[in-house]
């Protein structure tokens, strides 16, 4: 049998309730910490959580916490589930309430602008040592309204300490929520915050009118930019061609759910990007990335040519169609370099 454990999340929106639920599902004690006191009045009274995933009743084994400090207490493992911006304040108001190491399994999907930092890293710099036990990343194809109505879902756990990581897949898996293990911690990271970039200009291309040929177009190229540079900075080239590279690309760039298709469906029909992140009410963590991404291109001098266009789009005041017009105009190149490279040495 199974230890079963207290488990806090810590972030009460979209995906650290839906993880919340997966969790109750497994028998977990489940505390779900949240920073708006009415918000938590709701999930412990109401049993539900509207704004965030409406329609879903909450099972009586997730409680709502509004201090950290008791969400905190006496628990050996805790879900970081809020927006990547969010990150450095949080953990600071953790490493305040705590004496003892935690392990803390994020779910954040993003880069830090300026530092470059992937969020395992930023765990790193902002915890104490002597208050961190392990860092263990979840990522995959998973939007929190699916997960939430147990709807079948596919993830990837990865951690520098592999026992760590098979330690939080025991916790999440069940029969509709199916966790692997992956040893390369940079291929995870990197495929789970860059994918928001293609599924904005996906959404771009959408909202402008484009068909399916332009998606399929989008994800796979997506892909080669985003790989291209995840090797350069250490990871595996397989871990994109898994879940948490093709397989986020596809649900992500081809979903309703995806926050980020729906904001770049909106600036495709023409919207300003102010007024498109005001009226989303959940975070589109693809805006942030793409800066944070347009920097490390120029770091590791990797050619992203579709960041570089949104970009130009999000900071640059272009315009869409001219940034697509731009892209389909460059000069002709060969599809896959390492293999033209390879076959022109052999000649
Ligand atoms: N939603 C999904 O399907 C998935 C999301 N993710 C990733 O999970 C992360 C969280 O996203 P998601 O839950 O969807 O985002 P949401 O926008 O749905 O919720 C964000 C939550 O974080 C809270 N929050 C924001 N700022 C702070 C802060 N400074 N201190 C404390 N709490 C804060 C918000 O509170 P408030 O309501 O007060 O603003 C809200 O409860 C993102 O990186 C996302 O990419 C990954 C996989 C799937
Ligand atoms: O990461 C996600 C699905 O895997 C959620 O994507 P969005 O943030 O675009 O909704």
């Amino acid at each position: 049998m199974e230890r079963k454990e207290k488990i806090t999340v810590v972030g009460a929106g979209s995906w650290g309730t839906a993880l919340a639920l997966v969790l109750a599902d497994n028998g977990h004690d489940v505390r779900l910490w949240g920073h708006n006191p009415k918000q938590i009045e709701e999930i412990n009274q109401l049993h539900t959580n509207k704004k965030y995933l409406p329609g879903v009743e909450l099972p009586n084994n997730i409680v709502g916490y509004n201090t950290l400090k008791d969400a905190l207490n006496e628990v050996e493992t805790c879900i970081l589930a809020v927006p990547t911006k969010a990150i450095r304040e949080v953990l600071n108001d953790m490493a305040n309430v705590r004496q003892e190491p935690l392990t803390i399994v994020h779910v954040s999907k993003g880069i830090e602008p300026d530092t470059l930092l992937r969020i395992s890293e930023m765990i790193e710099d902002e915890m104490p040592e002597h208050l961190l036990q392990d860092v263990v990343v979840l990522s995959g194809p998973s939007h929190a309204e699916e997960v939430s109505m147990r709807h079948i879902t596919t993830v990837t756990v990865s951690s520098k300490n592999i026992e760590a990581a098979e330690k939080v897949q025991d916790l999440f898996i069940n029969s509709y929520f199916r966790v692997y293990t992956n040893p390369d911690i940079i291929g995870v990271e990197i495929g789970g915050a860059l994918k928001n970039i293609i599924a904005l200009a996906a959404g771009i291309t959408d909202g402008l009118g484009y068909g399916d040929n332009a998606k399929a177009a989008l994800i796979t190229r997506g892909l080669a930019e985003i790989a291209r540079l995840g090797t350069k900075m250490g990871a595996s080239p397989l871990t994109f061609s898994g879940l948490t590279g093709i397989g986020d690309l596809i649900v992500t760039c081809t979903s309703v759910h995806s926050r980020n298709w729906r904001a770049g469906n909106l600036l495709g029909k023409g919207q300003k990007l102010e007024e498109v992140l005001e009226n989303m009410g959940m975070v589109v963590e693809g805006v942030r990335t793409t800066k944070a991404a347009y920097q490390l291109a120029e770091k590791y001098q990797v050619k992203m040519p579709i960041t570089t266009a949104l970009h130009n789009v999000l900071f640059q005041h272009a315009n869409p169609k001219d940034e697509v017009d731009a892209l389909m105009t460059r000069v002709k190149t060969h599809e896959m370099e390492d293999l033209a490279n390879v076959l022109s040495s052999e000649q």
